[in-house]
């Protein structure tokens, strides 16, 4: 018999999410049926969506939303021998029996790897980045191109796929160490968005001539004011909004209408999934690229199943330097 602990949202979030709005529970799992498969989490992922996910779709004692690597370790299907790898979306979970529906096997993976990988540049936020940039953004070699949150999961491969489509890219992050990594990976520009004095002259700095596409990470304020720094004709794909995640009371700032308008702005917001019948030939070339190192990964491992809010809330404080995973 084996026993899965699980991390459900005991209280909606209000604000700043707090350690007593999770509770861990375990429970003893029942023998596998004909087509069941038991899986083991190796690693799990805490993601941003999660916050306001957990309003949207969630109800109060409900496991926490999320995706994993998770390994077989007992199958009666034949799909899934005993060994093999997927990205499940189970929510924070150590162990679950799957019917084999909804699983995403992980392809030939390459040793040097960790799979951890799966569930960052080669899995949802490295897509998220690749679609965004070329759907959304329509990036061409040239192009100035701006992203937020640019030392994250998301940000970090933002930059890197836009270098390799010939443009020069400007980064923004919360901490020197963060604009350090930025430079090292290839970035052009980058500057810390808290400590600068002016938003307005640090992007200006950056890009006298102002930016043909803001990969926008971020929302709120500061996204007010890059509105007004975009070239004419530029293409704003609105990924997310972080800085109003926790807020309570909604943000209010200045309308966008007078700089979409005289510049003849698009705005776009999307959400990755829109792409789901190209996420295998976007893995494959997010996978060569990697293996190519044309993009660097850099992952922020937390150990142990245990630690998960504490993981997430991190995230949420901008604790992590690359995509934030936990390592059961
Ligand atoms: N549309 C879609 O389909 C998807 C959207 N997303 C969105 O992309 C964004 C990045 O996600 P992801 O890469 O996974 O996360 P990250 O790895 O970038 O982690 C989140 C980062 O956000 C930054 N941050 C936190 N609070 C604020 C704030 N108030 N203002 C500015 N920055 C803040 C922190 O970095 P710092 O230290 O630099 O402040 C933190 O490290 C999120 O908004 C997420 O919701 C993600 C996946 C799919
Ligand atoms: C199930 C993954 C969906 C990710 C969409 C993210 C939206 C904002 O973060």
């Amino acid at each position: 018999m084996v026993r899965a602990k699980s991390w459900t949202l005991k209280k909606h979030f209000e604000g700043f999410p707090k350690t007593s709005d999770f509770e861990l529970k375990e429970v003893e799992l029942p023998k596998l049926k004909d087509g069941d498969v038991l899986f083991e989490s190796v690693f799990l992922s805490v993601d941003p969506y999660m916050r306001p996910y957990s309003r949207k779709s969630m109800k109060e004692g409900d496991i926490m939303i999320g995706s994993q690597v998770a390994r077989v370790v007992e199958s009666k299907n034949p799909t899934y021998p005993v060994g093999t790898y997927v990205v499940a979306f189970s929510g924070w979970r150590t162990h679950f029996i799957s019917d084999g529906k909804d699983l995403q096997l992980l392809p030939a993976w390459p040793e040097k790897f960790p799979r951890s990988l799966a569930l960052g540049t080669i899995g949802m936020p490295g897509l998220t980045a690749y679609f965004g940039l070329f759907e959304i953004c329509k990036i061409r070699a040239g192009d100035t191109v701006l992203v937020t949150a640019a030392a994250g999961a998301v940000g970090s491969v933002v930059g890197q796929i836009a270098k390799i489509g010939g443009c020069k890219v400007v980064g923004c992050a919360g901490s020197d160490k963060k604009v350090a990594y930025l430079k090292q990976i290839g970035f052009d520009e980058a500057f810390n968005y808290k400590t600068v004095g002016s938003l307005e002259e640090a992007l200006r700095k950056a890009s006298p001539d102002g930016y043909d596409c803001y990969f926008d990470n971020v929302g709120g304020e500061f996204s007010s004011i890059v509105l007004n720094q975009m070239k004419k004709f530029g293409r704003i794909a609105v990924c997310g909004a972080i800085s109003g995640y926790n807020d309570t009371v909604p943000q209010k700032g200045p309308y966008v209408q007078i700089p979409m308008l005289f510049n003849q702005l698009s705005m776009e917001g999307f959400i990755v999934s829109r792409w789901n019948d190209r996420r295998e030939e976007a893995l494959k070339i997010l996978l060569r690229w990697v293996v190519e190192g044309k993009i660097k990964c850099e992952e922020h491992v937390t150990e142990g199943f245990e630690k998960m809010p504490a993981a997430f809330m991190g995230l949420l404080k901008g604790e992590n330097l690359g995509k934030a995973v936990i390592k059961v």
